[in-house]
């Protein structure tokens, strides 16, 4: 007989906290996520959301709270060393290198995981030929998958801005991320960009991978997401499944209330 296996916890965050001078932006949040859901951090503008990404992926130090990884203790301590741990994440702003094509801006992405790194890339060392090859092969798989490939030789910044957005997500694929955390992916994005995003999300969860997203939309949050958490002036109100969250009053006034 087959065991029955429980999905694994992916991200476990505990009584996150992070105050700026007499700004408290988060107050002891939580966040579980499970392998293979898509997660979804929601708010009001200034409630704190990416706040939490970058204290999560190491550009702030938090003042309090335990990160755990795939069931490893992860320090944030350093943005390099949480995606060697395997989490990938995006900007809310684009940040590709614009004068890079799009293949080589997600072959830099895939070096976080290989032996030579960087160094051996540039300097094309004999051992680094090899794993070069086969860097170019993968990435061109992440471009095809994302559905950019025809563009792999186009420069960055001569992509439209929704292909930047894919490139930027081929680019976090290609570190191959325990979790993928996309920083207002929808952002700027005409109606047919975000239809073809929405695709683009569900076609990555089929593949099994695990997204946390932060998102304005909330038709897309809700209409994609598994579960969700809500913040409002960096504490968690709400969390569960998109319906039960939609119907909570916090969630509605905080939305709703003016209070913004
Ligand atoms: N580096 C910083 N220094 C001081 N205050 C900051 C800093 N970063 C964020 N804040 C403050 O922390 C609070 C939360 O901001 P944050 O950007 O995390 O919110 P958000 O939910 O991502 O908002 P938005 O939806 O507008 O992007 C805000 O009041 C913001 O002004």
């Amino acid at each position: 007989m087959t065991p029955i296996l429980s999905p694994q916890i992916i991200l476990n965050i505990a009584n996150v906290s992070k105050r700026f001078g007499g700004l408290q932006a988060l107050t002891d949040v939580n966040v579980k996520i499970m392998q293979g859901q898509i997660y979804g951090l929601i708010g009001p503008n200034g409630a704190g959301k990416t706040t939490f990404f970058n204290v999560i992926t190491g550009l702030y130090q938090a003042d309090s709270g335990s990160f755990e990884l795939a069931g490893k203790a992860y320090s944030p301590s350093a943005p390099h060393l949480v995606a060697k741990a395997g989490i990938a994440r995006t900007f809310q702003n684009i940040r590709l290198f614009g004068e890079m094509t799009a293949l080589e801006n997600v072959m830099v992405g895939r070096h976080v995981r290989t032996h030579q790194g960087l160094f051996g890339a540039v300097f094309h060392h004999k051992a680094a030929r090899q794993e070069e090859a086969a860097i170019r092969a993968r990435a061109m798989e992440l471009l095809d998958f994302v559905g950019i490939a025809q563009f792999a030789g186009r420069t960055a910044r001569h992509l439209s801005y929704g292909d930047q957005r894919r490139l930027e997500i081929a680019r976090a694929l290609a570190t191959d991320p325990q979790l993928l955390a996309l920083d207002e992916p929808a952002a700027g994005m005409n109606a047919t960009e975000k239809l073809g995003l929405r695709e683009l999300l569900v076609k990555i969860k089929a593949e099994g991978k695990t997204i946390l997203l932060i998102e304005h939309d909330v038709k897309l949050v809700m209409g994609l997401c598994d579960r969700i958490t809500v913040l409002d002036y960096g504490k968690p109100i709400a969390e569960g499944v998109p319906a039960d969250v939609q119907k909570n009053p916090a969630v509605i006034e905080a939305y709703l209330g003016g209070s913004h």
